[in-house]
């Protein structure tokens, strides 16, 4: 398993958001998280990730990786600076302006994962929505992510360019990652999830499969 959460409990100001969430996800599944808003949705995948800290519960996860519907990339700097400052966290501080040119490669091959290989070049700020988040989650390949954690990765997208993303994000599972999205559109959950898990409650509503 790549990533496991058991019994996972969250509140904030003596007001329960997770109570008792479970999640298992495989190498080379994708996952579409669902629930309505406030539903506690973004804090599990903050909590898998380290981003906030449970109350109670057991998480076990290989490398993660997080991808958000803000995006996050220096838009004046080209997709490639981007991509490879996924691998700040295992560079020596000297190396994290000039990055060396092994480093160049590995990430030019995270930007031809994500169909961007012909964009390396380019200002994120000249690329599209959906190209800049196509970016973003080579940035998480870049990090040698073996999860990735897609949270409302394209609800600022407009449909033709969410599906693209969709599409990706479940190629990128076939290729043996392990994926989950927090989706707002059952649709694409649908069309392109392995399975759906729904949180109602605090909690994992029995998982749905879809393929
Ligand atoms: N840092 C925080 N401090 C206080 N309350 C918080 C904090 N983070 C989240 N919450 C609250 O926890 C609840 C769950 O928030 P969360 O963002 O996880 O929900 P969500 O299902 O992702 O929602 P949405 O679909 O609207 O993004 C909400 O009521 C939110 O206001």
């Amino acid at each position: 398993m790549s990533l496991e959460i058991r019994g996972l409990r969250k509140s904030y100001d003596g007001r329960t958001v997770l109570d008792g969430f479970d999640l298992d996800v495989r190498p080379g599944e994708f996952v579409a998280l669902l629930g309505p808003n406030g539903s506690g949705k973004s804090t599990a995948l903050r909590c898998a990730v380290g981003l906030e800290r449970p109350d109670a519960g057991e998480i076990t996860s290989a490398p993660a990786a997080m991808v958000f519907q803000g995006i996050h990339l220096v838009r004046r700097r080209t997709a490639l600076d981007n991509v490879c400052t996924g691998a700040l966290g295992r560079l020596p501080l000297r190396r994290s302006f000039f990055f060396p040119n092994t480093l160049r490669s590995e990430a030019m091959e995270c930007l031809d994962r994500v169909g961007l290989a012909d964009r390396a070049a380019e200002r994120c700020a000249r690329l599209s929505g959906g190209q800049q988040q196509r970016v973003a989650i080579a940035r998480a390949l870049c990090q040698r992510a073996e999860v990735i954690l897609a949270d409302e990765p394209v609800s600022a997208l407009d449909p033709a360019a969410a599906a693209q993303v969709v599409e990706l994000l479940r190629q990128l599972a076939s290729d043996g990652l392990a994926v989950v999205a927090v989706l707002h559109q059952p649709e694409l959950a649908h069309c392109y999830a392995h399975r759906i898990v729904a949180l109602h409650n605090g909690k994992a509503a029995s998982p749905e499969v879809t393929r």
